[in-house]
């Protein structure tokens, strides 16, 4: 491996005094796999992902690609492309692992960023890993750090990262702060349906957060394996800055593409899980034959599969939706599907400018709800509901929607979650909502086993 990713750094750091810009080098190979595939302690540019069959883990930058305002999208994937075009790869890894990380910001404020880690493990449920290293070549200073130390400290991390999860003990002494208040959010909610029911817009997802003051600090490995553990069915993520780590299981997928095909998903409406088999029957019943949900759902269908249709053939949606059965509540969902007409200039960031915000998590008429939110919730969101994933360098990769997640900051943990208001919604319920959604994060904080608060 040294020996291999020395002369690839060395290529590129010919190619970029030549070119007269920076030139990536990534080197990739098959490893052993590694159980358990988890962080020991986050450093700047820890990555993890663990979705479907796929588990990637990720550490350290070796470049980075941050934007702001509504062409950010546009601005890493032209960055991407860029670097994608002239990087010197190597070595007999698959060329189709990912490549580039990180995570957008939900609106246009800065913060969103996507890297290209120095080194990365990314495995499927079965066969072999992929170690990919990385490492950039400036054209006057040559490649910025000694290969042979990227390489050797991807060993050492290695081996840390088999060290076995703590099993979650119950943490006592946190303390919960709600922001807003529960009296202030609910008054804001009764705000949404008045303009609602004024016509100002039709939906518009609201978000409150909890700040939670651990008594010391989460174990992020810890964290990530209960929620893998805890939440089946969803993505857990992880993306460290340096001192603070966003982290968190979300069900929603924003959008993934892989051999010329994109798949999204439209999310939408809640209800509980019930206590017993026929309590649960009768709410899973109940949330199909909702025409609340049904509405609140289909505003999604409709705007996924129209922005589909701009760029893909075939699009399928489905004329019903299906039920996602998750621990703590139930949503409706439909998968919506299409081929993409021109793959070469159509990549998975393409995708995702033309689908975030969906109305899952801003509004809908989007304009209208999204001016609306921006002075009401008070708060900026960073990557809470934005998109979260990898990119490859044939501009493949998958995204998901960042929900059910916190902010880790020592040993404080801020946690989000929002609820889509339309005519008619109960400000009671949305709050009991917002509860249901803290619980898969609170839980795996606290290992508390009680029900919502
Ligand atoms: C906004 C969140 O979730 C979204 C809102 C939903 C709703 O309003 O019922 C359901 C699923 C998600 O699309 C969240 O979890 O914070």
């Amino acid at each position: 491996m040294h020996a291999g990713f020395e002369e690839i750094c060395a290529k590129a750091a010919a190619e970029a005094g030549n070119a007269g810009h920076p030139v990536l080098a990534v080197w990739r190979e098959e490893i052993e796999r590694v159980e358990p595939l988890l962080p020991s302690t986050p450093s700047r540019g820890t990555f993890f992902w663990s979705s479907g069959d796929l588990t990637i883990l990720a550490m350290d930058r070796a470049a980075a690609f941050p934007a702001e305002g509504p062409n950010r999208f546009a601005e890493v994937r032209r960055a991407w492309e860029r670097a994608a075009r002239t990087m010197v790869g190597g070595g007999p890894g698959d060329r189709a692992t990912p490549a580039l990380v990180g995570a957008f910001s939900f609106g246009d404020g800065p913060g969103s960023l996507m890297w290209v880690p120095r080194v990365l493990v990314a495995q499927r449920a079965r066969g072999p890993a992929t170690l990919c290293l990385a490492a950039r070549a400036d054209p006057v200073h040559g490649v910025e750090d000694d290969a042979a130390r990227t390489a050797w400290r991807a060993v050492s991390w290695l081996a840390n990262t088999v060290v076995r999860p703590c099993p979650p003990l119950p943490v006592t002494g946190a303390v919960i702060e709600e922001l807003p208040t529960a009296g202030e959010w609910k008054a804001m909610v009764a705000r949404a349906v008045g303009h609602i029911e004024a016509g100002r817009f039709s939906k518009v997802v609201l978000a409150r957060r909890l700040r939670v003051r651990l008594p010391y600090p989460p174990d992020l490995g810890g964290l990530l394996h209960t929620l893998v553990g805890a939440q089946p069915g969803t993505t857990v993520f992880a993306a460290g800055t340096g001192t603070r780590t966003f982290a968190g299981a979300t069900p929603e997928r924003l959008v993934a593409v892989r051999g010329g095909r994109a798949e999204t998903m439209s999310l939408a409406a809640t209800l509980p899980r019930g206590s017993t088999g026929g309590d649960d029957a009768r709410l899973r019943a109940e949330l199909l034959g909702d025409a609340k949900c049904r509405r609140e759902q289909a505003i999604v269908t409709d705007m996924l599969r129209g922005a589909l249709a701009g760029v893909c053939h075939e699009v399928e949606a489905p004329d019903e939706p299906e039920v996602l059965d998750l621990p703590h509540v139930r949503h409706l969902h439909s998968r919506v599907r299409g081929r993409i007409a021109d793959p070469e200039t159509t990549g998975v960031l393409d995708l995702v400018e033309r689908l975030h915000p969906t109305p899952a998590v801003g509004g809908h008429p989007r304009e209208e709800a999204l001016g609306w939110l921006r002075a009401a919730e008070r708060f900026d969101r960073g990557w809470y509901s934005g998109p979260i994933g990898w990119v490859n360098a044939g501009h493949e990769g998958d995204f998901a929607v960042a929900l059910r997640s916190a902010l880790l900051d020592g040993a404080v943990a801020t946690l989000f979650a929002g609820c889509g208001i339309v005519a008619g919604s109960d400000p009671e319920r949305e709050l009991a909502e917002t509860w249901l959604k803290f619980r898969p994060m609170l839980s795996a904080l606290l290992d508390d086993q009680g029900g919502p608060r």
